[in-house]
């Protein structure tokens, strides 16, 4: 396979849709290689908007807006980034023959935790923890019941934690029902999952087109009320653990079909290993690999997307902390200690225009002789980062 560097009346041209910190990186790897990149958005001066040649602030969950605008652009590739978007626009698009990334029933499955939840536990019959579904408080309380406390409460249509509780007993649930419905995202039904004691969780980045399917080294991660704040690569894990995962990741991006990556989450426990859920597209977890890989997964998913061949070599062991804002602010200043910028750490500030507490807003990434060392850097950084 040959690449061409894209002519102006024939280029290739990529339309992200969602235009945060991953879309960036996604984007500039896109422009490396000289490919067109359209940003698109719910706000606008999203971080993708930031390096693309052209963007757009538009109601992603507006079926007319997205393929009015699809129809203008007419991109090459259409790479979901976000779960917040109109499906029913992107299976209209790829009936009107655009190559939607990895494929709009894919998109589908992956942006409702109901779907993909069905898909892996009864139509693959994996590993998952106990789930229901609910769309009342009453059947909150029955589902909660039958699988036991502390249970794990989410809106079907949500991301990056958001909507999502833990219960401990029966009177935390009114709580979690609120917490859930106060989400963004479509809260009108909820997953009720069996907490599982994980001795410890992973992404698996899994990367496919029709050159065949590549992993990367597994991601261990800590996340906080379901949002990540450390990452490292390589996890350590018992080699039939790993190959388990391996197999289990296979499968399903297998079953999803398409061209792209998947961020593939497991919990471990003991011999166990369950899957979670899956991104199709680059994983927060996984901005790690923006050092620790000769591929980054922007540079894979995109070398994914054009159906280039996969390869690449790891580095190093690494690590990433998340850098999430203390205040509300319409001009974040975000600021570093100096001693961030050495040989082998790396501070990336996604340039959001505005910030709130909590919203995730740089990362700190960080190279060590092992992952302990790597993390410690990565964290001691974040610690001293501010905003204002
Ligand atoms: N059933 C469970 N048992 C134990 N922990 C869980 C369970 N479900 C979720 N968690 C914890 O919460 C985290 C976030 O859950 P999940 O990945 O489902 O949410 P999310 O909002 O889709 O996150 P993201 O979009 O960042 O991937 C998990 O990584 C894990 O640490
Ligand atoms: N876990 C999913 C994830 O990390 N998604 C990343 O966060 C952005 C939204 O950030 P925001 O909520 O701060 O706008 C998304 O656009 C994507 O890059
Ligand atoms: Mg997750």
């Amino acid at each position: 396979m040959t690449f061409t560097t894209p002519l102006k009346e024939d280029s290739i041209k990529i339309m992200l849709l969602g235009s945060g910190e991953l879309g960036k990186e996604v984007a500039i790897e896109a422009q490396r290689l000289g490919i067109e990149v359209i940003a698109v958005d719910k706000y606008k001066h999203a971080p993708a908007h930031l390096v693309a040649h052209r963007s757009y602030a538009i109601d992603m969950q507006d079926k007319e807006q997205v393929l009015e605008l699809i129809e203008k652009e007419r991109p090459t590739y259409i790479l979901p980034e976000v779960e917040a978007i109109s499906i029913e626009a992107l299976f209209e698009a790829e009936r009107r023959g655009f190559h939607v990334i990895p494929n709009a029933e894919a998109v589908n499955k992956t942006m409702n935790r109901k779907n993909i939840r069905v898909f892996a536990a009864e139509t693959l019959g994996l590993t998952t923890s106990a789930y229901r579904f609910v769309s009342s408080l009453e059947e909150l309380k029955e589902a909660a019941e039958a699988l036991g406390f502390p249970c794990v409460i989410k809106p079907v249509m949500s991301s990056s934690g958001h909507g999502q509780s833990i219960a401990r007993s029966p009177e935390d649930l009114p709580k979690s029902w609120e917490i859930a419905k106060e989400a963004r995202g479509d809260a009108s039904e909820l997953i009720v999952e069996e907490f599982i004691p994980f001795d410890y969780e992973i992404t698996l980045l899994t990367v496919r087109n029709e050159t065949g399917t590549v992993f990367c080294e597994p991601i261990g991660h800590i996340q906080q009320d379901g949002d990540y704040i450390l990452s490292w690569q390589p996890m350590p894990m018992k080699e039939a653990a790993l190959k388990k995962a391996q197999e289990i990741a296979k499968a399903v991006t297998d079953g999803l079909g398409g061209r792209g990556i998947f961020g593939v989450e497991f919990f471990v426990k003991g011999e166990e290993v369950y899957f979670s859920e899956l991104s199709p597209r680059p994983h927060d977890t996984g901005m790690v690999t923006l050092i620790t890989q000769s591929q980054s997964e922007f540079a894979l998913h995109v070398r994914a997307v054009l159906g280039l061949p996969l390869e690449f070599e790891f580095f190093a062991p690494g690590a990433s902390a998340a850098y999430k804002a203390k205040n509300e602010s319409e001009n974040p200043k975000i600021t570093v200690p100096d001693d961030a910028f050495g040989k082998d750490t790396f501070v990336r500030i996604f340039g959001k225009p505005e910030s709130h507490p909590g919203r995730r807003m740089a990362v700190a990434l960080a190279l060590g002789n092992d992952v302990e060392e790597a993390k410690k850097k990565a964290q001691d950084i974040v610690d001293r980062i501010e905003d204002a």
